[in-house]
């Protein structure tokens, strides 16, 4: 086999909490993440010569050796000694920057689909252990579903996620959020409120999608909307519409509403792609990374 199809998807946060901070500046969380159906699509070809070439349909990530894919690739073949080379496509879907681990999900896909591709038989566990020297998010993306994530978000536990019959509206304002500035600007604020994760599980074991929505709680949110107010007023419009509850994905600026019924959903969507064209109405998702033929 020497190419691979594989989708790439996106997630959200249903809670951050921030714990502390380890001594190399990253810092310890307690979170939920959640796999959704929004993907990016990756092809990757072999090449016989010892070149990483990236071609992708947007023009918002770099193509050379900072895009995540090209690190993703180069790591494995150093680790395990491979004197090969590869052509990577990607048909970008998921906003970039976004709060929704596009990038990290795409370094996941290239794990994935060299181990197959270079029949390294390398187990999740391994895939994951690399994945971290990439990237907080990436341990998470390769398998992705449900779990509760802690350390730094590479202490995987999976629980039951949400419902598939659960709409969820994700819109993405046009504006750019670092995740390092925002995760800085986190140590000089007194944490008022925090999310009660066991009390969020135990609304998802129990399909109690309402509850749940009304209690999600992101730490880091408040940062980012003092920086950008219009996360605040995306997340008015979606309540003010029939939204369960909404609230911003990891670092920003993603916010997304739950919604029980999808006429509401794709009603709000309707009013918010007037502004901020990338608005999505989609589901969870079992897989974090799928090969697709
Ligand atoms: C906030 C979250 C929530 O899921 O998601 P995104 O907003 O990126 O989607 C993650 O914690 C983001 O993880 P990820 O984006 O993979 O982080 P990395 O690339 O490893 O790190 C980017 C920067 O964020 C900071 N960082 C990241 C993770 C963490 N637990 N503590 C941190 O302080 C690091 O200082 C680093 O400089
Ligand atoms: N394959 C990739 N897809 C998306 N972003 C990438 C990729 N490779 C590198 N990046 C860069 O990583 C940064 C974070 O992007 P992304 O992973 O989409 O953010 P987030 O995790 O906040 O959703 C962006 O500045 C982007 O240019």
């Amino acid at each position: 086999m020497n190419s691979i199809k594989l989708k790439s998807r996106a997630k959200i946060n249903l809670s951050i909490d921030v714990l502390g901070k380890r001594q190399d500046g990253y810092h310890l969380v307690e979170m939920i993440m959640q796999t959704i159906d929004l993907y990016d699509l990756i092809e990757i070809s072999e090449r016989e010569d010892n070149q990483i070439i990236i071609k992708s349909t947007s023009n918002e990530i770099p193509l050379d050796c900072n895009n995540l894919v090209y690190k993703a690739a180069d790591l494995i073949r150093n680790t395990f000694d491979i004197n090969k080379g590869v052509e990577i496509y990607i048909k970008k879907n998921i906003p970039v920057a976004a709060g929704m681990a596009g990038g990290s999900s795409n370094a996941a896909a290239i794990l994935v689909g060299l181990n197959k591709i270079w029949n390294l038989n390398l187990s999740d566990q391994k895939l994951e252990e690399i994945g971290l020297k990439l990237g907080a998010d990436v341990p998470f993306c390769i398998n992705g579903g449900a779990v509760l994530a802690s350390g730094i978000g590479e202490e995987l536990t999976p629980i039951k996620g949400l419902s598939k019959d659960v709409c969820i509206l994700v819109c993405k304002p046009d504006l750019f959020v670092s995740t390092k500035e925002i995760y800085e600007c986190i140590d000089s604020k007194h944490i008022e409120k925090r999310p009660n994760n066991q009390f969020l599980i135990d609304c998802l074991k129990n399909e109690n999608t309402r509850q749940l929505a009304e209690n999600m709680f992101n730490v880091l949110e408040e940062v980012t909307v003092d920086k950008h107010p219009v996360i605040q007023q995306i997340e008015d419009i979606m309540t003010r519409n029939k939204a369960l509850g909404a609230m911003m994905s990891g670092s920003g600026p993603t916010v997304f509403g739950l919604y029980e019924n999808r006429e509401d959903a794709l009603k709000c969507k309707s009013i918010l792609e007037k502004q901020f064209k990338q608005t999505f109405v989609v589901a969870c998702e079992e897989k974090g990374v799928e090969v697709n033929g």
